[in-house]
Protein backbone atom coordinates (compact mmCIF):
# COMPACT_ATOMS: atom_id res chain seq x y z
CA UNK A 1 0.00 0.00 0.00
CA UNK A 2 1.33 3.82 -0.84
CA UNK A 3 -0.06 6.04 1.12
CA UNK A 4 -2.41 8.97 0.24
CA UNK A 5 -0.81 12.03 1.09
CA UNK A 6 -2.96 15.08 2.77
CA UNK A 7 -1.28 18.61 1.54
CA UNK A 8 -2.16 20.98 3.60
CA UNK A 9 -0.83 23.69 1.03
CA UNK A 10 -3.56 22.76 -1.15
CA UNK A 11 -6.05 22.76 1.74
CA UNK A 12 -4.91 26.03 3.05
CA UNK A 13 -5.63 27.27 -0.77
CA UNK A 14 -8.55 26.68 -0.98
CA UNK A 15 -9.59 28.24 3.43
CA UNK A 16 -7.81 31.02 2.39
CA UNK A 17 -9.42 32.45 -0.74
CA UNK A 18 -12.75 31.51 1.18
CA UNK A 19 -11.56 33.51 4.07
CA UNK A 20 -10.81 36.43 1.77
CA UNK A 21 -14.20 36.62 0.92
CA UNK A 22 -15.34 36.85 4.51
CA UNK A 23 -12.62 39.43 4.38
CA UNK A 24 -14.42 41.57 1.73
CA UNK A 25 -18.29 41.12 3.08
CA UNK A 26 -16.97 42.30 6.78
CA UNK A 27 -14.90 45.61 4.99
CA UNK A 28 -18.62 45.82 3.29
CA UNK A 29 -19.84 46.57 6.81
CA UNK A 30 -16.86 48.84 7.94
CA UNK A 31 -15.29 45.64 9.63
CA UNK A 32 -11.67 45.89 9.35
CA UNK A 33 -10.19 42.72 10.91
CA UNK A 34 -6.54 43.71 12.69
CA UNK A 35 -4.16 41.27 13.80
CA UNK A 36 -1.52 42.35 15.82
CA UNK A 37 1.72 40.48 16.21
CA UNK A 38 4.53 40.80 18.91
CA UNK A 39 7.95 39.18 17.96
CA UNK A 40 10.25 39.22 20.75
CA UNK A 41 13.82 38.81 19.94
CA UNK A 42 15.32 37.39 17.29
CA UNK A 43 14.89 33.70 16.35
CA UNK A 44 15.00 33.36 12.15
CA UNK A 45 12.32 30.47 12.64
CA UNK A 46 10.22 32.53 14.72
CA UNK A 47 11.10 35.71 12.27
CA UNK A 48 10.07 33.72 9.35
CA UNK A 49 7.01 32.33 10.65
CA UNK A 50 6.00 36.28 11.45
CA UNK A 51 6.52 37.26 8.08
CA UNK A 52 4.39 34.54 6.92
CA UNK A 53 1.19 35.65 8.89
CA UNK A 54 2.06 39.03 7.30
CA UNK A 55 2.04 37.55 3.99
CA UNK A 56 -1.13 35.52 4.23
CA UNK A 57 -2.88 38.65 6.34
CA UNK A 58 -2.35 40.93 3.19
CA UNK A 59 -3.11 38.41 0.82
CA UNK A 60 -6.48 37.63 2.61
CA UNK A 61 -7.54 41.35 3.33
CA UNK A 62 -6.69 41.47 6.93
CA UNK A 63 -5.23 44.76 8.05
CA UNK A 64 -1.86 43.93 10.30
CA UNK A 65 0.86 45.37 12.30
CA UNK A 66 4.61 43.52 13.20
CA UNK A 67 5.32 44.74 16.75
CA UNK A 68 9.56 44.04 16.86
CA UNK A 69 10.81 43.80 20.52
CA UNK A 70 14.49 43.29 21.29
CA UNK A 71 15.41 40.03 23.10
CA UNK A 72 16.64 42.32 26.11
CA UNK A 73 12.87 43.36 26.43
CA UNK A 74 11.77 42.68 30.33
CA UNK A 75 8.85 40.71 31.30
CA UNK A 76 6.91 43.52 32.89
CA UNK A 77 7.53 45.75 29.29
CA UNK A 78 5.89 42.70 27.27
CA UNK A 79 3.02 42.79 30.09
CA UNK A 80 2.44 46.77 29.34
CA UNK A 81 2.42 46.06 25.58
CA UNK A 82 -0.29 43.32 25.63
CA UNK A 83 -2.47 45.84 27.82
CA UNK A 84 -2.59 48.50 25.41
CA UNK A 85 -3.27 46.18 22.98
CA UNK A 86 -6.23 44.85 25.18
CA UNK A 87 -7.62 47.99 25.21
CA UNK A 88 -7.32 49.18 21.41
CA UNK A 89 -10.32 48.38 20.18
CA UNK A 90 -8.50 48.21 16.07
CA UNK A 91 -6.66 45.35 17.42
CA UNK A 92 -9.17 42.42 17.27
CA UNK A 93 -6.33 40.09 17.40
CA UNK A 94 -3.50 39.86 19.32
CA UNK A 95 -0.41 37.17 18.65
CA UNK A 96 3.04 36.60 20.74
CA UNK A 97 5.10 34.57 18.57
CA UNK A 98 7.12 31.80 20.70
CA UNK A 99 8.95 30.51 22.07
CA UNK A 100 9.85 33.66 24.03
CA UNK A 101 13.59 34.57 25.49
CA UNK A 102 13.65 32.24 28.84
CA UNK A 103 13.90 35.50 30.96
CA UNK A 104 9.81 35.82 30.77
CA UNK A 105 7.79 33.64 31.72
CA UNK A 106 5.38 32.42 28.89
CA UNK A 107 2.47 31.15 30.32
CA UNK A 108 2.23 34.83 32.36
CA UNK A 109 2.35 36.87 29.05
CA UNK A 110 -0.30 34.32 27.41
CA UNK A 111 -2.77 35.16 30.63
CA UNK A 112 -2.41 38.92 29.93
CA UNK A 113 -3.89 38.73 26.83
CA UNK A 114 -7.71 39.21 26.50
CA UNK A 115 -9.33 36.33 25.87
CA UNK A 116 -11.51 37.67 23.25
CA UNK A 117 -8.41 38.58 21.32
CA UNK A 118 -6.41 35.09 21.64
CA UNK A 119 -6.29 34.48 18.57
CA UNK A 120 -3.59 31.82 19.41
CA UNK A 121 -6.55 30.15 21.30
CA UNK A 122 -3.75 29.75 24.05
CA UNK A 123 -5.48 31.66 27.10
CA UNK A 124 -6.95 29.40 29.58
CA UNK A 125 -10.10 30.69 29.19
CA UNK A 126 -10.23 29.87 25.64
CA UNK A 127 -8.61 26.45 26.52
CA UNK A 128 -11.13 25.83 29.11
CA UNK A 129 -14.12 26.34 26.63
CA UNK A 130 -12.30 24.32 24.47
CA UNK A 131 -12.19 21.21 26.86
CA UNK A 132 -16.34 21.54 27.63
CA UNK A 133 -16.53 21.22 24.06
CA UNK A 134 -18.21 24.95 23.63
CA UNK A 135 -17.09 27.48 20.11
CA UNK A 136 -14.63 29.37 21.14
CA UNK A 137 -10.94 30.64 19.46
CA UNK A 138 -9.06 26.87 18.94
CA UNK A 139 -5.35 26.00 18.63
CA UNK A 140 -4.06 26.96 15.01
CA UNK A 141 -2.09 23.52 14.61
CA UNK A 142 -4.13 21.14 16.06
CA UNK A 143 -7.65 23.01 14.57
CA UNK A 144 -5.80 22.78 11.24
CA UNK A 145 -4.94 19.20 11.66
CA UNK A 146 -9.03 18.29 12.41
CA UNK A 147 -9.42 20.88 9.34
CA UNK A 148 -7.13 17.88 7.34
CA UNK A 149 -8.97 14.90 8.63
CA UNK A 150 -12.35 16.41 7.63
CA UNK A 151 -11.28 17.04 4.35
CA UNK A 152 -10.32 13.63 3.50
CA UNK A 153 -13.89 12.64 5.54
CA UNK A 154 -12.03 10.93 7.35
CA UNK A 155 -14.08 9.79 10.23
CA UNK A 156 -13.04 10.46 13.66
CA UNK A 157 -15.80 9.24 15.96
CA UNK A 158 -15.03 5.73 17.27
CA UNK A 159 -11.42 5.60 16.45
CA UNK A 160 -8.46 5.31 18.46
CA UNK A 161 -6.11 8.17 18.01
CA UNK A 162 -2.56 7.97 19.82
CA UNK A 163 -0.95 11.42 20.34
CA UNK A 164 3.06 11.45 20.40
CA UNK A 165 3.84 14.78 22.15
CA UNK A 166 2.30 16.73 25.00
CA UNK A 167 2.94 20.55 24.45
CA UNK A 168 0.73 23.14 25.05
CA UNK A 169 0.32 24.05 21.61
CA UNK A 170 0.00 21.16 19.76
CA UNK A 171 -0.03 17.33 21.31
CA UNK A 172 -2.53 18.48 24.80
CA UNK A 173 -5.04 20.17 23.05
CA UNK A 174 -4.94 18.09 19.46
CA UNK A 175 -5.77 15.39 21.69
CA UNK A 176 -9.14 17.18 23.21
CA UNK A 177 -9.96 18.28 19.51
CA UNK A 178 -10.39 14.61 18.48
CA UNK A 179 -11.75 14.07 21.92
CA UNK A 180 -14.24 16.57 21.02
CA UNK A 181 -14.88 14.59 17.89
CA UNK A 182 -15.64 11.48 19.60
CA UNK A 183 -12.31 9.46 19.12
CA UNK A 184 -10.90 7.27 21.54
CA UNK A 185 -7.33 9.32 23.17
CA UNK A 186 -3.93 8.11 24.08
CA UNK A 187 -1.68 10.24 25.25
CA UNK A 188 2.24 9.32 25.08
CA UNK A 189 5.27 11.51 25.61
CA UNK A 190 8.89 11.01 26.68
CA UNK A 191 8.08 9.22 29.92
CA UNK A 192 5.76 6.34 27.98
CA UNK A 193 7.47 3.25 28.24
CA UNK A 194 7.25 0.97 25.11
CA UNK A 195 6.24 3.64 22.53
CA UNK A 196 5.38 1.18 19.84
CA UNK A 197 3.01 -0.37 22.09
CA UNK A 198 0.68 2.40 21.75
CA UNK A 199 1.79 3.78 18.33
CA UNK A 200 0.62 0.33 17.28
CA UNK A 201 -2.76 0.74 18.21
CA UNK A 202 -3.66 4.02 16.03
CA UNK A 203 -6.06 4.21 13.84
CA UNK A 204 -5.13 8.10 13.80
CA UNK A 205 -1.42 8.92 14.78
CA UNK A 206 -0.40 12.48 15.60
CA UNK A 207 3.58 12.98 15.99
CA UNK A 208 4.22 16.21 17.94
CA UNK A 209 7.62 15.85 19.21
CA UNK A 210 10.71 17.90 17.32
CA UNK A 211 12.67 14.46 16.85
CA UNK A 212 13.62 13.78 13.17
CA UNK A 213 11.73 10.45 12.18
CA UNK A 214 11.41 9.06 15.39
CA UNK A 215 8.46 7.27 14.01
CA UNK A 216 9.26 4.65 11.42
CA UNK A 217 7.42 1.90 9.33
CA UNK A 218 7.29 -0.82 12.19
CA UNK A 219 5.96 1.65 14.66
CA UNK A 220 2.30 2.17 12.99
CA UNK A 221 -0.36 -0.41 11.84
CA UNK A 222 -1.03 -1.49 8.69
CA UNK A 223 -3.89 1.08 7.35
CA UNK A 224 -3.05 3.74 10.00
CA UNK A 225 -3.57 7.64 9.69
CA UNK A 226 -0.37 9.41 9.92
CA UNK A 227 -0.41 13.21 11.00
CA UNK A 228 3.45 14.60 11.47
CA UNK A 229 3.46 17.70 13.17
CA UNK A 230 7.48 18.00 13.02
CA UNK A 231 9.44 20.26 11.63
CA UNK A 232 13.38 19.51 12.07
CA UNK A 233 15.88 20.38 10.29
CA UNK A 234 18.83 17.69 9.76
CA UNK A 235 22.58 18.08 9.11
CA UNK A 236 21.86 18.93 5.54
CA UNK A 237 19.58 21.58 6.21
CA UNK A 238 16.98 19.79 4.71
CA UNK A 239 13.34 20.33 6.40
CA UNK A 240 12.23 16.72 7.94
CA UNK A 241 9.34 15.69 10.05
CA UNK A 242 9.37 13.03 13.41
CA UNK A 243 7.86 10.58 10.84
CA UNK A 244 10.25 8.33 8.28
CA UNK A 245 8.35 9.65 5.40
CA UNK A 246 9.65 7.37 2.76
CA UNK A 247 9.27 3.86 4.57
CA UNK A 248 5.87 5.18 6.72
CA UNK A 249 3.86 5.74 3.25
CA UNK A 250 4.01 2.55 2.41
CA UNK A 251 2.63 1.45 5.45
CA UNK A 252 0.20 4.05 6.74
CA UNK A 253 -3.03 4.77 4.48
CA UNK A 254 -3.03 8.67 4.82
CA UNK A 255 0.33 10.22 5.75
CA UNK A 256 1.17 14.10 5.95
CA UNK A 257 4.73 15.35 4.13
CA UNK A 258 6.64 17.92 5.50
CA UNK A 259 7.19 20.57 4.54
CA UNK A 260 4.09 20.85 2.61
CA UNK A 261 2.01 19.20 5.40
CA UNK A 262 0.40 20.44 8.42
CA UNK A 263 2.80 23.63 8.73
CA UNK A 264 0.95 25.97 6.23
CA UNK A 265 -2.40 25.19 7.92
CA UNK A 266 -1.05 26.60 11.28
CA UNK A 267 -1.50 30.15 9.62
CA UNK A 268 -4.66 29.78 7.74
CA UNK A 269 -6.18 28.69 10.92
CA UNK A 270 -4.78 31.93 12.29
CA UNK A 271 -6.15 33.70 9.54
CA UNK A 272 -9.86 32.04 10.32
CA UNK A 273 -9.46 32.79 13.98
CA UNK A 274 -8.71 36.63 13.78
CA UNK A 275 -11.89 36.86 10.97
CA UNK A 276 -13.62 35.04 13.71
CA UNK A 277 -12.72 37.48 16.49
CA UNK A 278 -13.45 41.20 14.20
CA UNK A 279 -16.71 39.29 13.87
CA UNK A 280 -17.43 38.65 17.55
CA UNK A 281 -16.02 41.41 18.93
CA UNK A 282 -18.14 43.66 16.28
CA UNK A 283 -21.44 42.19 17.51
CA UNK A 284 -20.25 42.87 20.76
CA UNK A 285 -20.53 46.43 20.17
CA UNK A 286 -23.91 46.55 18.76
N1 LIG B 1 2.20 32.15 19.10
C1 LIG B 1 2.51 31.02 18.43
N2 LIG B 1 3.76 30.60 18.38
C2 LIG B 1 4.05 29.43 17.71
C3 LIG B 1 3.05 28.72 17.02
C4 LIG B 1 1.73 29.20 17.10
O1 LIG B 1 0.75 28.60 16.57
N3 LIG B 1 1.49 30.36 17.81
N4 LIG B 1 3.37 27.61 16.24
C5 LIG B 1 4.77 27.34 15.93
C6 LIG B 1 5.35 28.12 14.79
N5 LIG B 1 4.44 28.43 13.67
C7 LIG B 1 3.64 29.51 13.79
O2 LIG B 1 3.77 30.35 14.61
C8 LIG B 1 4.52 27.77 12.41
C9 LIG B 1 5.28 26.62 12.26
C10 LIG B 1 5.42 26.02 10.98
C11 LIG B 1 4.79 26.58 9.89
C12 LIG B 1 4.98 26.05 8.51
O3 LIG B 1 4.33 26.52 7.59
N6 LIG B 1 5.88 25.08 8.30
C13 LIG B 1 6.20 24.63 6.97
C14 LIG B 1 7.71 24.73 6.77
C15 LIG B 1 8.17 26.14 6.91
C16 LIG B 1 9.63 26.33 6.64
O4 LIG B 1 10.00 26.28 5.48
O5 LIG B 1 10.38 26.55 7.62
C17 LIG B 1 5.79 23.20 6.75
O6 LIG B 1 5.77 22.45 7.72
O7 LIG B 1 5.50 22.89 5.61
C18 LIG B 1 4.04 27.71 10.06
C19 LIG B 1 3.91 28.29 11.30
C20 LIG B 1 5.62 27.68 17.14
N7 LIG B 1 5.34 28.98 17.65
MG1 LIG C 1 -11.27 46.40 13.38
Amino acid sequence: MTAELIYGKELAATIRRELKQDAAALREQDILPHLTVVLVGDDPASRSYVRGKEKASAEIGISSDLIELPSSTTQTELLDLIQRLNLDAKVNGILVQLPLPAHIDEQAVINSIDPEKDVDGFHPANVGKMMLGEDTYYPCTPYGIIQMLKSKDVEIAGKTAVIVGRSNIVGKPIGQLLLNEHATVIHTHSRTPDLRHFTKQADILIVAVGREHMIKAEDIREGAIVIDVGVNRNAAGKLTGDVDFENTKEVASIITPVPGGVGPMTITMLMLNTIKAARRQAAAVV
